[in-house]
């Protein structure tokens, strides 16, 4: 047994420092510390170990007990590489090439990049003398009426950099082709037509790879890029881009994810436990989108992923008490309408109330919530705050809606940005009324306590609403002063307790207005903003692209999730 009290490298007393991962072993310093990872420790530390069963695959299972906020594993990228479509961007170094300007092109293989310096980039050097030897130019150009077009050429870099790699490391290439590609599955579907009619002829053809590279690998690794991908989203350096890692290849899903991950300078993709994350658990990340229902989700992850969602989200037709896909019962107008299995998309929706008689087929769910999705839709791309609130009005009004119910928290997490955003249609935080700041602040009050349930922790999702409302309540108490200090903090009334005993008040409590927003808090408005400066500044010491500026930190917080392509 070791003795945690003394250094476990020269036994001397520990001085309190112990290993930041697993807290099991005392050093007397940092020196120690290094040294007894880097040569024995390291894996023993490991929180985390690949496992497989029928249901899920491979997938990743915690060891011991790992803490909310520890790093579970840090990894180089394998293959980097552009999307399937893609704006142009530099084979070098990643960037979006600026579409005003003449783009330079790389003196050797013609294709466009943003400078010399990234013509004998690590990512670029050898796919450059490939390309440039058989003196292919693609029609990458700028295109001054659609400075925003994508081009279909670069589908072909991620397949060539991946038979490169077969090249050159065999070993490495054995880890990739082993992945889960789900070949058979999309076979028959026009995007696999699509890139098998782009990327075949290319590699095989004009680049001369047929000994190489069989049609077989070629579509294997799109498919493997497709499944098991991470997107990195930069915006700050106008990175967007695709990577394939090793271990986030086994990163299974859920629908409650239990980590966060980010991407470091090098690209390296850095694991963090979300919440406490008990030993024997399955580690997982999510593959959709938090404020989408269960059959939306389940939906868009096979059409996707090609498997179909059972988690406990998924299981459970109240979604955590949010019943974020249900609608109010037309007929008794007293209970929520949940599916009655909702692992089967083509299941039956009820009444919850025993008493009750209502239930509908899953088209009729389907149709209705479409026509929803749709007004969200046609708002247009530059619809201001007004717009929405109008909109949430108008889903509020039809008696069917409640305030948790997806459609509504999308138009609800709309107006948060548009509140205090810079993009279209928004008001920047500085030009905003104090009214309409107590608005953004009264919308991430009520979004937190749905993040709370279905994502809880130090999720991208409960992150962007804490920096919005932290920005919030410092654009206030800028305002107003020091009565900023004593102001109770505002707080959002919502059904929750009644949904409890499965009744809803129809009339009053799922009416969501500004009368709904006393401020019964004990807590005051100063006291709230320490209390979420606070968790920040605890979220910052596990993710350092927090502490960018806040505007940087906000949008990548938001882009970094495991995006489906
Ligand atoms: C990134 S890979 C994860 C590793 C994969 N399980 C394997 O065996 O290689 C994504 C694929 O894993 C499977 N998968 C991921 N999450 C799952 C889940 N919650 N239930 C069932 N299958 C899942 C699906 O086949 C999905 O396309």
């Amino acid at each position: 047994m070791v003795n945690v009290d003394v250094c476990a490298v020269c036994g001397i007393p520990a001085a309190g420092q112990r290993c930041s991962g697993c807290q099991q072993v005392s050093y007397c310093g940092k020196d120690h510390q290094r040294q007894h990872w880097k040569q024995l420790h390291r894996k023993e530390c490991r929180c985390y170990k690949a496992t497989q069963n029928s249901t899920l695959g491979r997938h990743l299972v915690a060891t011991r007990s790992i803490r909310s906020g520890e790093v579970i594993f840090r990894e180089p990228p394998i293959i980097v590489g552009p999307k399937t479509a893609s704006v142009p961007v530099c084979l070098g170094c990643h960037r979006n090439l600026d579409a005003t300007k003449k783009f330079n092109n790389c003196q050797h293989c013609g294709w466009p990049m943003c400078g010399s310096s990234c013509e004998t980039s690590r990512y670029h050097r050898e796919e450059c003398r490939l390309l440039a030897a058989k003196s292919y130019l693609p029609q990458i150009g700028f295109d001054e009426c659609n400075p925003g077009k994508k081009y279909s050429a670069y589908c072909t870099i991620v397949p060539l950099r991946a038979i490169l790699l077969k090249r050159r490391d065999p070993q490495l290439w054995a880890k990739v082709v082993s992945m889960e590609s789900h070949l058979e599955t999309r076979k028959n579907t026009p995007l696999y037509a699509a890139i098998r009619s782009n990327v075949v002829p290319f590699v095989r053809g004009v680049l001369g790879l047929q000994t190489e590279a069989s049609e077989e690998e070629l579509m294997g690794v799109a498919g493997i890029f497709d499944t098991n991908s991470f997107e990195i989203r930069i915006p700050e350096k106008s990175i967007k881009i695709r990577a394939l890692y090793e271990l986030g290849a086994l990163m299974n899903h859920c629908c409650q994810p239990n980590t966060k991950h980010y991407f470091d300078d090098e690209l390296n993709l850095v694991m963090i436990a979300a919440v406490d994350i008990p030993k024997e658990e399955t580690i997982s990340i999510s593959y959709a989108q938090p404020l989408q229902a269960t059959i939306q989700r389940r939906f868009t992850i096979k059409q996707a992923k090609c498997f179909e969602c059972c988690c406990h989200r998924c299981s459970d037709p109240t979604e955590f008490r949010t019943y974020a896909g249900s609608i109010v019962c037309p007929q008794c107008s007293k209970s929520m309408v949940v599916a009655v299995n909702t692992l089967d998309f083509r299941s039956d929706w009820r009444c919850e109330d025993k008493k009750c008689s209502y239930r509908e087929s899953a088209q009729q769910y389907i149709t209705r919530n479409e026509a929803f999705r749709a007004e969200i839709g046609q708002l247009s791309c530059g619809a201001g705050p007004d717009g929405y609130e109008c909109l949430l009005g108008r889903f509020q009004s039809t008696s069917l809606l409640h305030p948790w119910n997806t459609n509504v928290l999308q138009v609800k997490y709309a107006l948060t940005q548009l509140y205090g955003g810079g993009g279209p249609g928004g008001i920047g935080l500085k030009d905003l009324s104090e009214k309409q700041l107590r608005r953004k602040v009264e919308l991430c009050v009520d979004l937190l306590e749905v993040a709370n349930q279905l994502e809880p922790g130090m999720s991208p999702f409960r992150t962007k609403l804490l920096q919005d409302l932290r920005d919030a309540l410092e654009a206030m108490k800028s305002i107003s002063g020091s009565s900023f200090n004593s102001a109770p903090a505002i707080v959002v009334q919502h059904p929750g307790a009644s949904w409890k005993s499965h009744k809803i008040n129809v009339s009053g409590a799922i009416a969501y207005n500004h009368a709904t927003t006393q401020p019964t808090s004990l807590e005051t408005m100063s006291q709230r903003l320490e209390r979420v400066e606070g968790e920040l500044s605890r979220m910052m010491e596990s993710d350092p692209t927090l502490r960018k500026p806040a505007k940087d930190a906000a949008s990548r917080t938001k882009e970094a999730r495991m995006r489906m392509f």
